[in-house]
Parts: C-alpha cells; structure tokens; sequence
C-alpha cells in the first residue's frame, strides 16, 4: 500500500476525508498531524477524483452533525437580504406617500421637545419613550442607544438626523449618501453636532450578525433606521456603518450583506491552486454540485460564525509525488532562485 495509515488511495493520490469541523487552521493543524497536508486541488483530474472520493463517503458527510452553523449563517444572510427588500419597499412606500399612514404605522417619531431647552441638549432630549441613552456595551464605544422596552421587527426608529454637507466633515457621524449612485453627486447628514441631530445619533456599530439589529434605510436622500429583529428592553441598538467606517473601527469583517456566494450546506475545506497566479489558498468544495460550480473561495465570515469562521470537514492528503514542490519550481516568482541553482549547477558541472 502506498498510503499512509488512515489515508484512502484514490489513483495517484492518497486522500483523507476528516468529518470533524475544524476552522482552516485548525484542519491545517490534524492534517501536518497525519503526515500530509490539506489537499490541494492544482489539476482537472484530481478535483474530478477528489470528487469521487467524497461522494463515495456522501453518507458521513451528509450525516455529521456540524452542517448547522453553514445554516445560520445562510439563515441570517436570507434574514438580512428580506431587510433590504422590505428596505426598499418601505422607501418606494415613503418616495410617493412620504410620512403617511403607511409608513407611520411602524414609525417612532423623535421625542417631543419643549419651547426651551439648552439647544446642545436637543439630540438627547429628542429619545422617545421606550429608548435611553446610556454607556454603550461594547467597550470603549462610549455612549449607546438602549430599548428600556420591545421594539417589534421592522419598527422605524426614526430619521437619523444632522446637518447637510457637500464636503466630508467629523466622519465618525456621518452617513454618506449618494445620489443617483454616482460619486459626484453625494451628500453627508453629519450628526455631530448636539443641537442639529437627534438621539439616533447614539446608535454604535455592530461587531457581528447577532448584535446587529438596526438598519439604515437610505431613502429620497434621508436616512431612517429599522429595527430588524424583535428586539427585547434593555438591549442595545446597533447597526453596520458599512465596510469603510467598520474597518476604521477595528471590525475587518465582512458582512456579508454584499456577497454572500455559498450555495450549499456541503462545503468541505481544502486548498485551491489558482492556475493564473498560482496563489494557493483555503476553498470551499461542493463536492455534490453536478453543474461544475463546486469551487468557492472562502472569505470572512466571522461576523456571523465568530472568529474561528466556518467549521467545516476538510480533506488531507499525501502524495507520493509532491505536487506542490513541483509546482513551485513552475512558479515564475521562484525562477530568479531557480537561476541561482541552474547557474551553480552548469558552473560546478
Ligand atoms: C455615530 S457615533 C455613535 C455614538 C458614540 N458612541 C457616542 O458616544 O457619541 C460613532 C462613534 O461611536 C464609536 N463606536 C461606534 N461603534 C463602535 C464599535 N463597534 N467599537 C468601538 N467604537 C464604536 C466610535 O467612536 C464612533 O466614531
């Protein structure tokens, strides 16, 4: 047998399907442990085999029990993909009819405010019944928008509003919209300012997919939050700023919102060589999918799934015949190195 202990012959490759979840390095980590490493699909021929090998073993594939947290996470992007569709209706609702029966139902109108008051204190004093505003639970985020009571799914919180620039001013309150989706014609509603803004003002950024619970309804220019799940009293509302203002705030994480390219629930880890720049890294292979689409590049998902990502069965190999170190002497980047070796070769030849 030319396989090590454990490994499965499969042609010239020997393969080990591992059905435990395990984060990419952490399938990385048995498959070292194993004397091989995770398998890379560099040809046509081994994916093909590759495929067959797993559907040989579809049962225990289908059968282990850590499907789940793909299901979330298709769950909450199906969840978040409704919110913009109801997003959308709302705003079409609010372009023809603005503020009217409709779209008032659900709608939480600012606090009333007094004749007089300190006009820094009009963003506070414009918080409704039912919300406070209060230190933030995320640390170091400062102050926060609370429920002191429920908020049914798709209530509208309000107007976020600010003062309206041309020109970029204090960022870390404001929403860029842009209108007719075109780069110049955009304006910022900048709530920095106490006197000119109102309590939404308060509304941190969510650090993943089960905090978050507002969205932003960019809508004929103006800005409404929704809340997106029945959201208890006591709970702090939080919405996603978007990737830019997310990263400047340490929150690398994708939210999937954008682009969320599973399609199956049968992913199995392994490594892919990209025959164009010979990258090789971590994919998702549905080894069940007839129609050829069963490569899938793996991007962050820890907003939903923490941050270990996606747990997920993942193959090891072993080769007799190292493809890989065959395939870093074809890699371009690597033929300077190769010259070093052909120039002392010829020389001490
Ligand atoms: C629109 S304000 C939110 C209200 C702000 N917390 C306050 O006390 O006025 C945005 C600012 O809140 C803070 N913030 C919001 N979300 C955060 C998060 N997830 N982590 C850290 N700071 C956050 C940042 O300082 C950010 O610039």
């Amino acid at each position: 047998e030319k396989c090590k202990v454990g490994y499965d012959s499969a042609e010239e490759w020997c393969f080990m399907l591992q059905l435990q979840g395990k984060s990419a390095l952490g399938a990385a980590e048995i498959c070292n442990k194993t004397g091989g490493r995770i398998a890379l699909l560099d040809s046509y021929k081994k994916i093909e085999i590759l495929r067959t090998y797993i559907n040989e073993k579809k049962e225990f594939l289908l059968a282990s029990s850590i499907k789940t947290q793909e299901q979330d996470l298709m769950m909450s992007f199906h969840r978040i993909r409704d919110m913009s569709d109801y997003a959308d209706r709302y705003c079409k609702t609010y372009k023809r009819f603005k503020l009217s029966w409709s779209t008032r139902k659900l709608y939480i109108p600012n606090s009333e405010l007094p004749i007089h008051f300190d006009a820094n204190e009009r963003a506070n004093r414009t918080t409704p019944a039912g919300f406070i505003i209060k230190t933030s639970s995320i640390p170091g985020a400062g102050l926060g928008a609370w429920t002191t009571s429920k908020v049914p799914m798709f209530t509208v919180l309000g107007e976020y509003e600010g003062e309206e620039h041309k020109h970029e001013g204090d960022m870390s309150y404001s929403w860029i919209i842009f209108e007719d989706d075109e780069e110049e014609h955009m304006h910022f509603i900048d709530a920095s300012s106490l006197a000119k803004s109102n309590w939404l003002r308060y509304v941190n950024c969510a650090r993943n997919v089960h905090e978050e619970n507002v969205k932003p309804i960019i809508c004929d220019g103006l800005v409404f939050y929704m809340a997106t799940k029945d959201v208890g009293p006591n709970t702090e509302l939080l919405t996603w700023y978007g990737e830019n203002d997310g990263r400047s705030l340490g929150i690398t994480r994708r939210h999937p919102a954008r682009d969320l390219e599973l399609r199956s629930t049968n992913y199995v880890r392994v490594k892919y060589k990209n025959p164009y720049n010979l990258d090789n890294h971590f994919v998702l292979f549905d080894p069940f999918n007839k129609k050829g689409r069963h490569i899938q590049r793996e991007y962050d998902y820890s907003y939903y799934t923490g941050t270990a990502g996606l747990l997920l069965p993942f193959v090891c190999e072993h080769s007799p015949v190292d493809t890989d170190q065959i395939y870093r002497w074809l890699d371009p980047r690597n033929w300077q190195t190769f010259g070093l070796f052909y120039n002392f070769y010829l020389k001490s030849w």
